[in-house]
């Protein structure tokens, strides 16, 4: 059997059983993080596709907001530029930020719009930009020495934190056929093109509609604990002290950082969950005990 065949068998499963918990998100705003580590093979591409296709079918408002890391890295290195992290966020000159918007509101976001198309759907490809949506101003970002405790001011360039989100564009296309595909670049009232952590880009897009869901797509299956184990629900103070007793680290932080402030702004569930195993965003949302974390007020 071929991956693809794989993968519609188990779609196919996964809705006959998916009956019952279908009308949960009905009318629903559910926004979707879609990462760079999580896009994998074209199989699997097609398999998330299909789901978020599969959501617009059923009644959901589905919102899909995407990365890139990953591919920039890619295309920096064709480029010879050299790829710097602070902090977590990319530094970001005149030349890489021309690059990101290049790679993710060109590339790699019509790369996402053709394939839930094909799904038969109206997808259709934005970025902050569009319709005013999003404004930005620079990141204003400290780091501590761990050395010294120091705290440090960081320069990252053209690296953006949302501070405006206008809903109106998104209002209407929710009243549509449409899928929002949204890249997370946005300019700042400065004049400047501004490059946004994607982690960051959604939780704001889905704080400004009250989104019912916010799922995270990554390379893991959700929060593990010390043991590895999958934590499969957690309060926002009980994800505030695995941060602080160091089970939650790396790139880890800043998401679940992202989920806590997400809720803070009305967002009702977040989920951290695998976007790496075929149809986690149906496995979400139309079962009985869901898959991944589940961070709630
Ligand atoms: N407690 C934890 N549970 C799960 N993952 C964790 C935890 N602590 C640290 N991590 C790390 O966080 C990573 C996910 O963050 P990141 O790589 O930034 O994701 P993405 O690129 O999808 O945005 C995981 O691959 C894992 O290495
Ligand atoms: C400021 C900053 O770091 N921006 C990110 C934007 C893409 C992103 O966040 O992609 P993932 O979700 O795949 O990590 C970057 O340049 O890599």
């Amino acid at each position: 059997m071929t991956d693809r065949d794989a993968n519609a068998e188990m779609q196919a499963t996964l809705l006959s059983r998916a009956l019952p918990y279908m009308q949960r998100y009905e009318n629903k705003t559910v926004v979707v993080k879609y990462g760079g580590h999580a896009m994998g093979d074209t199989e699997l591409g097609r398999a998330f596709a299909r789901d978020i296709a599969l959501l617009k079918q059923s009644g959901v408002n589905p919102i899909v907001v995407h990365g890139g890391g990953p591919q920039i890295g890619a295309m920096l290195e064709r480029m010879g530029i050299e790829s710097k992290f602070e902090g977590g966020l990319r530094v970001t000159d005149q030349k890489t930020v021309e690059i990101v918007e290049m790679v993710l509101a060109g590339s790699i976001n019509k790369e996402i719009v053709a394939l839930i198309n094909s799904e038969g759907e109206w997808a259709i490809g934005l970025c902050g930009k569009d319709g005013n949506m999003v404004f930005a101003q620079k990141a204003r970002k400290t780091i501590k020495d761990p050395d010294s405790n120091i705290e440090r001011v960081l320069d990252l360039g053209f690296v953006g934190e949302p501070v405006e989100v206008d809903r109106t564009l998104l209002d209407l296309l929710a009243r549509s056929e449409m899928i929002p595909v949204i890249a997370p670049v946005a300019p700042g009232r400065d004049g400047h093109t501004y490059n946004i952590n994607a982690d960051t880009f959604a939780g704001a897009i889905a704080g400004a509609l009250n989104a019912t869901r916010l799922l995270f797509l990554t390379d893991v299956p959700g929060v593990l604990d010390k043991n590895k184990k999958l934590i499969d629900e957690l309060t926002v103070s009980q994800a505030r002290k695995l941060i602080a007793d160091g089970t939650i680290s790396g790139g880890m932080i800043p998401k679940v950082e992202t989920c806590i402030e997400a809720i803070e702004r009305g967002v009702e569930g977040v989920v951290i969950l695998n976007g790496k195993t075929a149809h986690s965003v149906l496995l979400e949302l139309f079962t009985e005990h869901g898959a991944g974390t589940l961070i709630v007020p």
